[in-house]
């Protein structure tokens, strides 16, 4: 998308999960591009121009205005990106040093993550309950790897390895995370859906939810979304790490979450770190290994 001014209709198509195996269609597009008026010359694709058109929150104004409910959004909340790299405020890069410590990664794959997602709920807000990273299948390419990736797959998915989610204040009511299959035993997806009580709903249904965090000023969790592979990598897509935020019902609430993107493949993980640091190959696997010093049978930080 950034690399041409003209994002081709497939581009487009593989970065538009809907929820776990659901894709946008052709259709879909056409009908969200027909809804925002969004493609003015109407030759099917969205100019770099008619997408800086588009206001930030057109597609939820789209959707409210289709008689969608608020409450039916995935989310209600806004949010804004905050650099962390060289340069930025140093209690932005003081953050993500206390990432690196915490997670004991090592510091290039912090370094190389996204940057600092911060998140606003105004009353009413919620966030239903979502994994913030997609299962690995082979036609799936992780976003952060794709452009290294010597392979053209058909979808696209972000690859968030670690989440830490802060909270930057105490929320006068509501608004936990909820985590409505921590350590669920008998967890099967169906059960999700049962009796008219969906636990994914975080409006209704938080109360259901086997773990809830409230949220607290200079507080952080932290957690794995994807299991190990049992060879020190990234495996499986971790179904337990399934979260959401409930409903605040008085006040703001204000979360920042720092995601660590790794590549499930390896090798891709490898040919990207290699590609942003344009070192030779040899010095690259300096970043993918970790200290055998600080490594602990009982964690599961394994990189
Ligand atoms: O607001 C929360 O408690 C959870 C936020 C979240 O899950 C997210 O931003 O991905
Ligand atoms: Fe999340």
């Amino acid at each position: 998308l950034i690399l041409s001014s003209l994002p081709y209709l497939q581009q487009i198509l593989t970065h538009s999960r809907v929820r776990d195996g659901i894709w946008l269609t052709p259709e879909n597009l056409r009908e969200i591009y027909a809804g925002l008026k969004a493609d003015k010359d109407g030759n099917g694709l969205l100019s770099l121009e008619e997408f800086r058109l588009l206001s930030n929150d057109a597609f939820q104004r789209f959707l409210l205005q289709r008689g969608v409910k608020r409450s039916q959004l995935v989310r209600n909340s806004r949010h804004t990106w905050l650099y962390q790299g060289k340069g930025a405020h140093r209690v932005l890069q003081d953050i993500k040093a206390r990432v690196t410590r915490l997670t004991r990664l090592p510091p290039t794959l912090v370094d190389l993550s996204e940057p600092l997602q911060v998140v606003r709920y105004e009353e009413g807000g919620h966030y239903h309950a979502h994994h913030d990273s997609g299962p690995v299948y082979p036609e799936t390419a992780c976003t952060h790897t794709r452009l290294a990736a010597n392979t053209s797959t058909p979808f696209e998915t972000s690859c968030r390895y670690i989440t830490v989610l802060f909270y930057l204040n105490s929320v006068e009511g509501g608004g936990e995370t909820a985590f409505p299959v921590a350590d669920n035993r008998t967890y099967d997806e169906v059960s999700l859906i049962q009796n008219d009580v969906d636990l994914l709903d975080t409006r209704r249904n938080c109360d259901k939810s086997n773990l809830r965090v409230k949220p607290t000023k200079g507080t952080a969790v932290f957690w794995y979304n994807y299991l190990s592979d049992g060879q020190g990598w990234v495996g499986e897509q971790d179904e337990y790490a399934l979260h959401g935020g409930c409903v605040v019902t008085h006040g703001t609430k204000w979360v920042a979450n720092k995601w660590i993107n790794i590549d499930p493949d390896y090798q891709r993980q490898a040919r990207y770190q290699q590609l942003v640091s344009q070192q030779p190959e040899e010095e690259d696997d300096e970043g993918l290994t970790l200290n055998p010093d600080i490594q602990s049978p009982d964690i599961h930080q394994d990189l």
